[in-house]
């Protein structure tokens, strides 16, 4: 995603967002600090910021952090450049869709397009990879993993190394990809997944880890250990068993702030979104959510179109803190801000299709209106 340096400075969306700022976190976090209310410990008072939408609330000893997430889309998200070729606005690839999932990789690669992506890719297996091409012919598909019933004991190493080679090969080429999302739980496919997320690691290639990817890391951590360019999209139940493997205890749901943040340092770099009905986002140094309320409908799928949207967002967010220029130790963690984004954008678009739709509302119904979402907080220049 190359694009000239400096392009949001000039984004007419971003001038004169006036943010409130956050003393303690400074020095780590210039651009963060400008999404966060005054620190307590800086003297401010306790009723911080009550005539913006920043607010803080201690949980436990943590402090979390309400988002200004609309100031994050606006200040992420590039201008539409008439200069641009395809593919500067990014280009995610989701590895998952197997015999049972076709719904989810299209949901995750579908919403990477309608938030802005010029190209989305999935990885699936042979199964699946006809359904989900009939489901839209915006999507490039590549019909190359293998689940076990499918492949003799004595071809899997082979087998396995074919589908490295054949991932490897388009690899360098994405900003982000998304594993997980209709992936299922085949041990020998997961074995190769695993070999693509340490390719993806070596190659800098940032990478949001969703649904049966979560199964796959939580019995494998050292897969993202350490990796700063993770970010983990846990729902309810796979933010449980994340907590019991890595801290080896049960939520505490008094101290959740507290227990993401211990969970992210023990994990080492990564950054996790807890969803539900807060979007609780750590990378273990502060915490932030995002709480606006979407949809009463909890239909299934809604978590796939939140990790297509982050990797776009992520992706833009990189490249927004590396065109301001600032020193890497000052630098604010886009990983963050892709979470940040990509939560307050499914919150919308949930909302206005719940207001259409009521009781019926579905996942594409929320697809359609992410563009309307985005619009509206970030219209697109003419
Ligand atoms: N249309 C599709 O193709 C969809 C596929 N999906 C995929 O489906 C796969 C499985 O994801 P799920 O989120 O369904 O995961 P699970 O199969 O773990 O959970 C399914 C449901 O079972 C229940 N459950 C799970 N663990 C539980 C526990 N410990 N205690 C009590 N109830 C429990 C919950 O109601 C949960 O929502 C993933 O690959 C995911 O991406 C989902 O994204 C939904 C949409
Ligand atoms: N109780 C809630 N109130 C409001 N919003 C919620 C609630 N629970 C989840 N959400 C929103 O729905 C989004 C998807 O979260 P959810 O927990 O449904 O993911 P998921 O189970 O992984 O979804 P999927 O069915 O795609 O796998 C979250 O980002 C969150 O914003
Ligand atoms: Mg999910």
């Amino acid at each position: 995603m190359s694009r000239p340096a400096g392009a949001w400075r000039h984004h007419p969306q971003h001038r004169g967002h006036m943010w409130a700022t956050s003393p303690a976190f400074r020095r780590q976090l210039v651009l963060l600090r400008t999404l966060l209310p005054p620190h307590p410990a800086a003297g401010s008072s306790s009723s911080a910021s009550s005539s913006s939408s920043l607010r803080f609330r201690a949980m436990a000893s943590s402090a979390v952090y309400e988002a200004d997430a609309e100031a994050v889309i606006r200040r992420i998200t590039p201008p539409l450049d008439r200069a641009r070729h395809k593919g500067q606005a990014g280009k995610i690839a989701v590895i998952g869709g197997c015999r049972e999932y076709t719904g989810a990789p299209y949901f995750a690669a579908i919403s990477a397009l309608k938030v802005g992506a010029d190209l989305s890719h999935v990885f699936c297996t042979k199964d699946a990879a006809t359904v989900i091409k009939s489901y839209s012919p915006e999507l490039i598909v590549h019909p190359i993993l293998e689940e076990s019933y499918s492949v003799r004991d004595d071809e899997r190493v082979s087998v396995s190394s074919k589908i490295l080679t054949e991932v490897a090969k388009w690899m360098e080429r994405f900003d982000c990809i998304v594993v997980g999302p209709g992936l299922g739980r085949d041990s020998f496919l997961l074995d190769c997944v695993g070999n693509i997320m340490k390719h993806a690691r070596q190659a800098n290639i940032p990478t949001v880890v969703d649904g049966d990817g979560l199964f796959l890391v939580t019995n494998n951590p050292g897969l993202v250990e350490g990796n700063p360019l993770a970010i983990l999209t846990p729902n309810v139940y796979e933010y449980k068993r994340l907590v019991q493997k890595v801290l080896n205890c049960d939520i505490n749901q008094e101290a959740a702030s507290e227990q993401l943040t211990t969970l992210c340092q023990k994990i080492g770099g990564v950054t996790i979104m807890r969803k539900g009905k807060e979007d609780l986002i750590s990378d273990g140094k502060t915490v932030t959510q995002v709480s606006m309320f979407g949809s009463p409908r909890r239909c299934g799928g809604q978590g796939d179109i939140l990790a297509g949207s982050v990797a776009v967002f992520s992706s833009w967010a990189q490249q927004f803190v590396l065109a301001n220029e600032q020193p890497t130790d000052k630098r604010v963690n886009p990983m963050t801000l892709g979470c940040i984004a990509g939560s307050l954008l499914l919150r919308k678009a949930a909302s206005l299709a719940f207001q259409k739709n009521k009781r019926s509302t579905v996942t594409t119904d929320i697809i359609e209106l992410l563009g309307k979402s985005l619009e509206d907080i970030c219209p697109a220049e003419h």
